[in-house]
C-alpha cells in the first residue's frame, strides 16, 4: 500500500461511498504527483486520531455522509446531462413536420439502414467480447490446471539406477541391463489447432437444418438482415378445393381463398409491413390474391408487375386430374414424385387434352417473352427454376437491391423453386417443402440475398402446420375432395 501522505502532500480531498463494499472512503490526491491517488477507509483515517470523541466521530460521519450524498446526486445529474448531450449530438431530433409520405418513407428506410449498421457493429463487438471471454476462461482453466500440477505431494528423491530398479522389481534373478531410451517413442508436440476465422457468409456448406436447408453457420442467424422478401402462395383456388391439378388453368380463388388473401393482408398490415413492388404470375389466382392483400393493407397503389415466369409449374397431362384418384390409380409414391420431386417432369400435355386449347389459345400467352411454341408443355421443379431464374435475376433482384420491399404473389411450386434457390435446399430435401395457401413467407436476406434467418411462415403456427399437412395429404388415396 502507498505511504500515507502528509498534510503538505495533499492537494485535494474528497469523500465518497465505495461502491464495492458500501463503506465511506476518502480520496486524497498527492501534491507532487497529480496522477497518483490514495484511498483510505474512513475508519483507519479516524483511528489515527484516538482522542476524538464518539459524538464528534458521529458528527463527522454524518457530515461526510451528507456531503457524499450531495456529490452522488450531483454526479448523477451530471451523467444525465452528459447522456442527453451525447444523444442530442449523435441522434439529432427528427424533423417530421412538413414531410410528404414519400419523404417519410425514405426517412424510415434511412433510419432502418442506420439501425442495421449499428446492429451489425453491436453484433461484431458482442462476438469479439464473447471470443475474448472464451479466451480468458481457457487461460484461467490452464492456470488452474498448472496450479493443480504444482501441488504435487512432496516425493522423496531416491537415486536408483534403472538396473537396480529392475532388480528390485524382478528379484535377484534379473541380470540383464535394459536400454530404456531405445524403447522411448518420439512424440511430437501436437500443435494447437487454431480455429480458422473465416467469413461465415462464405460458409454455405456449414448451413444447418430447417426442412432440408443446407447447414448454415449458426452465427448467420444473428446477422442483421438487409432486405425483407415476402413469398406468398395465393389463397385457395377453386381447383385446390376440388383437389385437382390446376397449374396453368386459370381458376379463380374459392370463397375461402378470398378470405385467406384478405386475412393475409390484415396480418401483414398489423405487423407493420409495407410493400414497394408486387410481382405476380399471369394466372388470376395469384393476381387476385395480390389485389386482396394490398386492399386489406390499404396499399392498392403499389405497382404490380406480372410475368408468366412466375406461373405455377406446368403439370402437363396431369392438369385437371384429381390427385387422390391419381394416387389410387398410380400409387401415392408416384403422385408424390410428380408433385414434389426436383427433376421429374410429368407427361406433357398435347392437343387432345381437354384444357390444351384453353391454355394455349389464351391471349396472355402471346404476350410472353418467348414465342408461344416455346412455352412449356410440362415442367419439373428444376425446369420451373430454369425459367424463373432469369426473371428473378434480371428484374426482381435489382428491385430488391434498390432497397424496395417486394411481395411475390405466386404459386406453391414457383415459390418452392425460388426457396430452393435462395436457401440452397438440396434436391432431395426440397421434396419435403410444402407451402399452404394464403400464408406469407418472410425471408430476411443479406446484401447478397442469402437468408440470414430461417424462413418465417407468418400467422398462427398450429393452423399453418395443419394446412401444410392438408396439402401433403392431397396426394393420398383417402384425401378429402376426391
Ligand atoms: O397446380 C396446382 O394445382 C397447385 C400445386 O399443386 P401441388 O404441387 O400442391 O400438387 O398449384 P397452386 O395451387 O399453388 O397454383
Amino acid at each position: 500500500m502507498a505511504a500515507v501522505p502528509t498534510k503538505d502532500d495533499v492537494i485535494d480531498m474528497q469523500f465518497f461511498f465505495c461502491p464495492t463494499d458500501g463503506s465511506l472512503q476518502q480520496l486524497i490526491r498527492k501534491k507532487q504527483n497529480h496522477t497518483a491517488s490514495f484511498v483510505f477507509g474512513i475508519g483507519s483515517f479516524l483511528q489515527k486520531k484516538p482522542k476524538i470523541s464518539a459524538s464528534r466521530r458521529l458528527f463527522l460521519k454524518t457530515k461526510i455522509l451528507k456531503k457524499a450524498s450531495t456529490l452522488l446526486a450531483e454526479e448523477k445529474e451530471q451523467k444525465k446531462i452528459d447522456r442527453e448531450r451525447t444523444l442530442s449530438e449523435r441522434v439529432p431530433p427528427l424533423k417530421l413536420s412538413g414531410l410528404s409520405v414519400q419523404d417519410l418513407q425514405i426517412l424510415c428506410k434511412e433510419l432502418h439502414q442506420k439501425i442495421d449498421v449499428v446492429d451489425e457493429e453491436r453484433y461484431d463487438i458482442e462476438s469479439k467480447v464473447a471470443k475474448n471471454e472464451k479466451e480468458i476462461a481457457d487461460l484461467s482453466h490452464k492456470i488452474f490446471e498448472l496450479k493443480g500440477k504444482m501441488k504435487r505431494p512432496a516425493l522423496k528423491r531416491v537415486r536408483v539406477s534403472a538396473d537396480a530398479m529392475l532388480g528390485a522389481l524382478l528379484g535377484a534373478k534379473h541380470k540383464e541391463s535394459i536400454d530404456f531410451k531405445a524403447n522411448l517413442k518420439t512424440v511430437k508436440k501436437e500443435e494447437e489447432k487454431k480455429e480458422e476465422v473465416t467469413d461465415w457468409r462464405k460458409n454455405v456448406d456449414a448451413m444447418s437444418g430447417m426442412e432440408g436447408r443446407k447447414k448454415m453457420h449458426p452465427y448467420r442467424f444473428f446477422w442483421m438482415s438487409k432486405y425483407k422478401l415476402f413469398l406468398l402462395r395465393h389463397g385457395e383456388g377453386a381447383w385446390n378445393k376440388e383437389n385437382r391439378f390446376c397449374s396453368w388453368v386459370d381458376q379463380k380463388l374459392s370463397e375461402n381463398g378470398v378470405v385467406e388473401a384478405q386475412e393475409c393482408g390484415r396480418l401483414l398490415k398489423e405487423q407493420g409491413y409495407q410493400f414497394d413492388q408486387v410481382f405476380t404470375s399471369i394466372l388470376s389466382r395469384s393476381i387476385q390474391t395480390a389485389w386482396l392483400v394490398l386492399e386489406a393493407m390499404g396499399q392498392e397503389w403499389v405497382p404490380v408487375t406480372k410475368s408468366w415466369r412466375i406461373n405455377e409449374r406446368h403439370y402437363g397431362a396431369l392438369i385437371s386430374l384429381n390427385r387422390a384418384e391419381m394416387a389410387l390409380n398410380h400409387g401415392e409414391e408416384q403422385v408424390k414424385l410428380w408433385r414434389r420431386s426436383y427433376d421429374i417432369t410429368p407427361p406433357p400435355i398435347d392437343e387432345s387434352h381437354p384444357y390444351y386449347a384453353e391454355i394455349y389459345n389464351d391471349r396472355r400467352y402471346s404476350t410472353c417473352d418467348v414465342p408461344k411454341e416455346e412455352l412449356p408443355k410440362a415442367e419439373s421443379l428444376k425446369e420451373v427454376l430454369d425459367r424463373l431464374l432469369p426473371y428473378w435475376n434480371d428484374v426482381i433482384v435489382p428491385v430488391i437491391k434498390s432497397g424496395q420491399t417486394v411481395l411475390i404473389s405466386a404459386h406453391g411450386n414457383s415459390c418452392r423453386a425460388l426457396l430452393k434457390h435462395l436457401e440452397d435446399i438440396s434436391e432431395t430435401d426440397i421434396v419435403n417443402v410444402t407451402l399452404p395457401t394464403g400464408v406469407p413467407v418472410l425471408l430476411e436476406l443479406d446484401e447478397d440475398l442469402r437468408p440470414v434467418k430461417p424462413r418465417q411462415l407468418l400467422g398462427d403456427q398450429a393452423k399453418i402446420q395443419a394446412a401444410i399437412k392438408k396439402v401433403e395429404d392431397q396426394g393420398k388415396v383417402n384425401a378429402q375432395n376426391k
